[in-house]
């Protein structure tokens, strides 16, 4: 049976900015791109970067890609939510219409590491939902760092020195999640995400029904 208006009205709810960060290599980009893929109701806010594409990532789409000067015209013009270096380069979250859209219940999913969380939850607690991702053990976290690919030597060994110093915050967030198969890691953070949605704060619509019901 089609849901009528008034259904929907009850449905309404305010968005939420749900958050995966995890050690480099841990895998929420696969967990993220299978969220996307999976739920209609979630948009990827995509990061501003200064570091170079890898192979196969588009610009616009996985990242936009700028350059030092731009990145530092973006800081001055006070374009980003929240901006950190992380491994020798720069990474901000655009503001865009992110604001706006949370209002009229769009969520939104941030890639993004334990420095642009602190920030972002410090700006917006309501509606931050914070995730961990962990990998099973630290030699399994090299061997998918080295098996993507995309990485030379030298970055691969940056990005395993940093590791335990990003693991050391997993405790500044709401849920932590071992990613050792990817579909029962995928299966969980889903379940996260529909238990936080309905959320009776963020149920804005039901405030009216609830009172309808009482009178
Ligand atoms: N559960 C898993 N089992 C085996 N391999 C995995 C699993 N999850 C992800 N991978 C693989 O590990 C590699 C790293 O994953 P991914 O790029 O998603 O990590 P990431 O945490 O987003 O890293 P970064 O922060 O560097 O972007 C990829 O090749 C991915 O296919
Ligand atoms: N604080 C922010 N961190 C971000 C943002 N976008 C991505 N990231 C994090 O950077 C590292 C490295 O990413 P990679 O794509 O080069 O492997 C990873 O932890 C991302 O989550 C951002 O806008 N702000």
């Amino acid at each position: 049976m089609a849901e009528s208006a008034q259904d929907n009205d009850k449905l309404a709810r305010r968005g939420l900015m749900f958050i995966l960060s995890s050690p480099s290599g841990a895998g929420k980009t696969t967990i993220s791109r299978m969220l996307l893929a999976a739920d209609d109701e979630i948009k990827l806010s995509v990061s501003v970067t200064t570091r170079p594409p890898r192979p196969g990532e588009e610009d616009g789409v996985h990242y936009y890609f700028v350059d030092d000067a731009e990145f530092d015209r973006m800081v001055e013009e006070d374009d980003f939510y929240e901006w950190a270096h992380v491994f020798g380069h720069r990474y901000g979250t655009p503001k865009g219409r992110i604001r706006a859209a949370l209002k009229d219940g769009q969520d939104f999913l941030f890639d993004i590491d334990w420095q642009g969380t602190q920030q972002l939850f410090q700006k917006d607690q309501q509606d931050v939902v914070r995730v961990f991702i962990l990998p099973p053990s630290i030699a399994e976290l090299e061997r998918r760092l080295r098996s993507r690919g995309t990485d030379s030597e030298e970055v691969v060994q940056a990005r395993m020195e940093r590791a335990r110093a990003e693991i050391s915050h997993w405790d500044a967030y709401d849920y932590v999640v071992i990613n050792e198969d990817v579909n029962a890691c995928f299966a969980k953070v889903r379940e996260i995400l529909d238990a936080e949605r309905m959320k009776r704060q963020r149920q804005t619509g039901l405030i009216p029904f609830v009172r309808e019901l009482m009178s």
